[in-house]
C-alpha cells in the first residue's frame, strides 16, 4: 500500500515513528514533513498528505500533530477526505470496517508509539465491510460534501 503522511511541529517525532514502522511493515511511504520542532501551522501539512488520497497518489494518509484534532479538523473540509481521530485499537478497526475512513489522525501528545503502531497497524490491514448500511450512510456523508460545499 502506498500511504501519505504528514506532521506538525507536535508530531513529527511519533511521525517518523511511524514511517520506520510502516516501512517495516512493506508499505511504500511519501513523507510531507514536517522534520523539526520548529513550530509551523498543522493545516499545510495536512493538505499535501489529502490530496493526495483524493488524487489517487496516495492509497491511504496518516496525520499526526500533538493532539490529532487539528489535523482531523482540517483534513475533514477537504471533499473527499474521510478522516478519523483514532487513540485506541477499536476504533482504529471501525472505522475502517464501518466508515471506510481514507485518512488516520493520530496525536503525540496524547499516545505512544507502542500503541499509535498497533493502531496503524490494525488501520492499514482492515478493510471496509462494504455492509449495505455502511454504504448508505457514507453515501449521505457524500451528499452533505456537495450541499456544503461552496460553488463560484
Ligand atoms: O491542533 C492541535 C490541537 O488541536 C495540535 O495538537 C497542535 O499540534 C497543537 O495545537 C500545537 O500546539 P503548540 O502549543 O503550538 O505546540
Amino acid at each position: 500500500m502506498k500511504i501519505a503522511i504528514g506532521a506538525d511541529h507536535g508530531g513529527f517525532r511519533l511521525k517518523d515513528d511511524i514511517v520506520t514502522f510502516l516501512k517495516e511493515l512493506g508499505h511504500e511511504v511519501e513523507d510531507f514533513g514536517c522534520d523539526c520542532d520548529q513550530s509551523v501551522d498543522y493545516p499545510d501539512y495536512a493538505v499535501p498528505v489529502c490530496d493526495a488520497v483524493v488524487e489517487g497518489k496516495a492509497d491511504r494518509g496518516i496525520l499526526v500533530c500533538g493532539t490529532g484534532i487539528g489535523m482531523s479538523i482540517a483534513a475533514n473540509k477537504i471533499p473527499g477526505i474521510r478522516c478519523a481521530l483514532v487513540h485506541d485499537m477499536f476504533s482504529a478497526q471501525a472505522t475502517r470496517d464501518h466508515n471506510d475512513s481514507n485518512v488516520l489522525a493520530m496525536g503525540e501528545r496524547v499516545i505512544g508509539p507502542g500503541l499509535a503502531e498497533e493502531i496503524v497497524k490494525i488501520w492499514v490491514g482492515t478493510e471496509f465491510s462494504n455492509g449495505e448500511r455502511h454504504i448508505g450512510r457514507l453515501n449521505k456523508v457524500k451528499a452533505l460534501e456537495d450541499k456544503y460545499t461552496l460553488h463560484p
